[in-house]
């Protein structure tokens, strides 16, 4: 039995952890983790351990599930790997700078583990599918739309995305723009545009454009639930992995 502690279980992801954990027979949700765990209205088992502070916790666990804060997030992952949980990261906010030093840690740990910046398998897909294009059409934008609390913004997925775009090109980007706002946020040579608003839940469009044409590609998730797909591949084959592996299509 694998014992799981899900850091922001109190959040719209956390909770939908816990019930995923909870489904899982070989798994149990031995502890969780957020500042407002006394006052929330979570039904958790009686053995399961209830954290509202990092420094609350002198028990190592076998998995580390973390739906937290971009301002939390590095300091969770790197506790996890000093106290030997293998983490599975789906909070976004970590820079690259900080999955590199974070990969070092493992390392240094000899413990495996996962950051995805979505578990969702269409936007793992979309991202697979915009770095096979950028190859031919190495022009693209992103435009993002997410529901309204988003606290960060451009999203972990268009950040990664972005990535993807320029690690696939061959040729150099042909367009040109200037500094303003309304052109979006500049991530390797890819404009990144965020839409907050309410009725939306997480959604990415890349738009591709070449000599007379275009191409869209888009993946919509409706509800959270698209996200559990992920994140049982990942808590099926956590114990694999040697290394702090980042994507979840490493994984598929
Ligand atoms: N990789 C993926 O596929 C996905 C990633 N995400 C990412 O997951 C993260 C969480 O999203 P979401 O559930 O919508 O956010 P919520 O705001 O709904 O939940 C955040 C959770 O983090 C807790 N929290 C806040 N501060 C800390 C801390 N210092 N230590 C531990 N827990 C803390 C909150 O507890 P409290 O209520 O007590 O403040 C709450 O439980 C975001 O970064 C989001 O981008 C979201 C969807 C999919
Ligand atoms: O906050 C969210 O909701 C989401 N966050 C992740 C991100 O920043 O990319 C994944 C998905 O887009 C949902």
């Amino acid at each position: 039995m694998y014992q799981v502690l899900v850091a922001g279980a109190t959040g719209k992801m956390g909770r939908k952890a816990v019930e995923l954990i909870e489904q899982k027979s070989n798994f149990a949700l031995a502890a969780v983790l957020a500042p407002s765990i006394a006052d929330s209205d979570l039904t958790l088992p009686q053995t399961t351990q209830c954290f509202s502070d990092l420094s609350q916790i002198n028990h190592s666990y076998d998995i580390w599930l973390d739906f937290t804060t971009p301002q939390a997030v590095y300091q969770n992952t790197e506790f996890a790997l000093q106290h030997q949980m293998r983490p599975i990261i789906g909070t976004s906010g970590l820079t690259e700078q900080q999955v590199a030093s974070l990969q070092q840690l493992a390392q240094q740990q000899q413990i495996g583990g996962l950051i995805a910046p979505n578990f969702g398998l269409s936007a793992v897909l979309l991202m697979k599918f915009a770095k096979m294009a950028a190859q031919y059409l190495p022009d693209a934008e992103i435009i993002e739309l997410h529901h309204a609390d988003k606290k960060d913004a451009p999203s972990g997925t268009a950040l990664a995305t972005a990535q993807q775009i320029q690690a696939g090109r061959t040729q150099p980007v042909k367009k040109t723009w200037s500094q303003n706002s309304a052109r979006g946020l500049n991530v390797d040579g890819v404009p990144i545009h965020a839409v907050r608003l309410p009725g939306y839940i997480a959604h990415e469009e890349v738009l591709f454009g070449g000599t007379g044409e275009a191409l869209t590609i888009r993946q919509d998730s409706f509800d959270r639930g698209s996200f559990m797909t992920g994140v049982n591949v990942a808590l099926d084959k956590i114990s694999d992995l040697t290394q702090l592996v980042f994507g979840l299509e490493n994984l598929l």
